[in-house]
Parts: C-alpha cells; structure tokens; sequence
C-alpha cells in the first residue's frame, strides 16, 4: 500500500473507475434487488455484516494524499488542484468481495475531530459516520454501470456527507458477486 503522506503520483489509478462521471452510469431508476441496494438507506456496512453468513472485513486497497479527478473536485467544491485524502477499499462478506467503495475527503474536513478519517484503518467508514449525529447524508446519485468485463461493478450509487461545512464523496460499486 502506497505510504500514507505520498504526493498524488503514489496513488495508481483506479482499476475500476476513478469516479462517478468515469463509470459512465446510465438509466438511474433500477429496480429489483439492485434497486434496493441503491437505495438502501443508513449503513451499507451493517447491512453488508448482516448479509454475511460467517465473516465481513473492509480490505485497504489503497489509501492517501492524491488529487481527486476534476469532477469530485467539482462535486465538493474545493479547488481543482488540491489534493485529498482518498481511501479505496473493498468490502468482503464470507471472503468474497461485495462491493467497491472510494471516499474523497478534502484537506479541510481533516482538521480537527476528522483527523481520525485518516486513521480508520481497517474499521469501516460507516461505523465513524453513523455514530456521529453531526454527519448527515445528501441525496444519493444512482445508475448502472457501463462494464467492460463481468468483473466489473454491476451498479454504484455516490452521496455527500456533511458536517457543518465539511464534508466527504463517497461512492460505492456493487460487484456482481453480492447478487449471485
Ligand atoms: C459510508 C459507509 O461506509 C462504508 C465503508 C467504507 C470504508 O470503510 O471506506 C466506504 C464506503 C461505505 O460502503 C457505510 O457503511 O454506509
């Protein structure tokens, strides 16, 4: 894993989609079982453990200072060319990854009380954000994903969390394994 104060040449891009606009999500009405992960409202996480038939852990796939591509930058407001801390992981339920998740968090959320978002280690993001009643959700985008290989996510879904003035992107791709 790239160090965790690297510039953003340390953080490779990533293989799935490097954001929302990349995954070139189309037809957001989706129904079904999909639908209702899309739409799933409080913690993914827990509702990813709750699916899980023995274990679920939060995989570090890549985690540091990089610069956010332009329209994240552009969704949070901050300038085009600061960087962020940008945490990429895998969730796995019964050792099978479930879900794909990138949360972009601006320099300015760090400060103070959200140092500990650079800390999260292996502890789900969900389990910090739902524990504090001054983070609140935004409107979710949802759609299908257009997918190069059947590995790829089937679906994804992005909102903003809020406190205060601060806040954070967090996008979410279902794999297909989560359905089969
Ligand atoms: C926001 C949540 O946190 C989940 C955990 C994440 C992490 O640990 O990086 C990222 C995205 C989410 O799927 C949630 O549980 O709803």
């Amino acid at each position: 894993m790239p160090s965790r104060d690297c510039n953003p040449a340390c953080i490779p891009r990533t293989d799935w989609y490097r954001s929302f606009a990349a995954a070139a999500l189309r037809s957001p009405a989706v129904h079904g079982k999909l639908g209702k992960w899309l739409k799933l409202e409080g913690s993914l996480t827990r509702a990813l453990q709750l699916q899980c038939r023995e274990s679920f852990h939060v995989d570090i796939l890549q985690e540091g200072f990089a610069r956010p591509s332009l329209e994240e930058a552009r969704t949070l407001g901050i300038p085009i060319r600061q960087n962020a801390w940008i945490r990429e992981v895998c969730l796995t339920g019964d050792n099978t990854p479930w879900v794909l998740a990138r949360t972009v968090i601006p320099l300015s959320t760090l400060a103070g009380r959200g140092r500990r978002l650079r800390n999260l280690g292996r502890r789900p993001l969900g389990a910090y954000l739902f524990s504090n009643p001054e983070w609140q959700r935004g409107p979710f985008e949802t759609g299908l994903c257009h997918r190069s290989s059947s590995h790829q996510p089937l679906a994804a879904r992005r909102s903003r969390f809020f406190s205060g003035h601060h806040g954070l992107l967090v996008g979410e791709y279902f794999l297909p394994t989560l359905f089969s």
